[in-house]
């Protein structure tokens, strides 16, 4: 029996990941897309199996078979379609990161907070991969209170995007929003804490150097290092490398405490590992206490029909079901719209403190 009715607004790359993971849901279905190529929207209806085509984004909010929403439009729409969606019936909301892109739209973001009668989930899925999930179960024990956290993500450079929006940092917020936007999450979430200052070295050094659109060379940085000091004297770094696609694992994670050390190792998209280096590497989590010494090395494999579903290693499976009991009345959002406005002010004060050289406080 159908429970929940979704409509989909901007039917691009991740759009696919969303209907593919609602479609593994039972009890879930995708009844209307829309998107302004009107192609896209029918080629996401049929991958829906079914789904009617909206002609128009108010067309799509007046449809009364939808009972929520997710947004999967280009970063810098995201505040501007809520607060489209906030004049029609309020219904729950999926939206993806970054909620915003412009330092100017975060009190459009308090605003709509403070009028939206409905729950709204920002998608900052990272915390759901299996292995960062065993991490931050794990960490407090381990560590014994996380004093220093490193995240390292070596990756692909950005993908094309549709209207190539990806390649500006006015439509993205810049690769630390962005991006990064999912580690300043983690970090957060790691430290049960607040950062208060941060640090960054970041820049465009070997991707997309030699594109140009619309007689524009793209903006997007492409590395970098943040430091951010947290409230409570805890400390944690960022590294960021869009050019080591080459590497075995994507992500990194290691946080260490008194007691002890506690990684993560994260594999990129099963789609993009090399058929020639055999099976893709299996998630791992690895404790190394300090006394008694030594490591310990833990598989942690993700179903392969989630796997298959996406490419963040099932997170956004695990997002959606618990989005789904929320839509039901059951449960409460685990990513707010607080979690996703703190995310991004992070970004926004990385991008700046590597653009003047300095540090910026919180
Ligand atoms: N959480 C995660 O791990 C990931 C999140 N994302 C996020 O998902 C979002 C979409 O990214 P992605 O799918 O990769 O990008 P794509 O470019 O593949 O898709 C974006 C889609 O939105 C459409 N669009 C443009 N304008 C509008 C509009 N006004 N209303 C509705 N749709 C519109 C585009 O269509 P057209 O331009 O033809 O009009 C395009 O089809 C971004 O916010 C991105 O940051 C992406 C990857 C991973
Ligand atoms: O948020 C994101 C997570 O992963 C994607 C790749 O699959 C990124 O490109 C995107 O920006």
């Amino acid at each position: 029996m159908t429970k929940v009715r979704y409509g989909i607004i901007g039917c691009g790359m991740m759009a696919g990941e969303h209907i593919r993971n609602i479609a593994l849901i039972q009890g879930a279905v995708v009844t209307a897309t829309y998107d302004p190529v009107r192609e896209l929207a029918e080629q996401a209806a049929a991958l829906a199996g079914g789904a009617e085509v909206a002609e128009s984004f108010d067309a799509l909010l007046a449809r009364d078979d939808v009972d929520a929403l997710v947004i999967v439009s280009p970063n810098h729409l995201h505040i501007g379609q809520l607060e489209q969606i906030a004049a029609y019936k309020h219904r729950p909301v999926l939206c993806e990161k970054p909620l915003y892109t412009d330092p100017a739209q975060a009190a459009q973001v308090q605003a709509f907070a403070a009028n939206y009668t409905a729950p709204v989930w920002v998608a900052m899925e990272y915390r759901y991969m299996p292995p960062i999930a065993t991490l931050l179960q794990e960490a407090a024990s381990v560590t014994g209170g996380v004093k220093m956290l490193t995240i390292r993500e070596h990756r692909f450079p950005f993908l094309p995007k549709v209207g190539d929006w990806n390649r500006f940092n006015a439509n993205t917020g810049g690769t630390l929003v962005e991006k990064c936007c999912h580690f300043f999450d983690l970090m957060r979430l790691v430290m049960e804490d607040e950062p208060v200052r941060i640090m960054a070295s970041a820049g465009q050094s070997v991707n997309h150097l030699d594109e140009t659109y619309d007689g524009q060379t793209p903006d997007i940085w492409d590395n970098g290092y943040v430091i951010v000091d947290f409230a409570k004297g805890a400390r944690a770094m960022l590294e960021l490398c869009m050019f080591a696609e080459g590497s075995k694992y994507q992500e990194a994670v290691s946080a260490v405490g008194p007691n002890g050390k506690i990684e993560c190792l994260v594999p990129g998209p099963r789609r993009f590992w090399p058929d020639h280096l055999g099976p893709a590497p299996i998630p791992q989590v690895l404790v190394s206490p300090r006394n008694p010494a030594g490591e310990t090395v833990i598989d942690v494999p993700v179903d392969p029909t989630i796997l298959d579903a996406g490419d963040h290693n099932g997170s956004t499976f695990y997002q959606h079901r618990k989005f789904f009991d929320v839509c039901l009345g059951h449960g409460a959002v685990e990513v707010t719209l607080d979690d996703g406005a703190r995310a991004v002010a992070m970004g926004l004060a990385a991008q700046q403190s590597a653009r003047e050289g300095r540090a910026i406080l919180l």
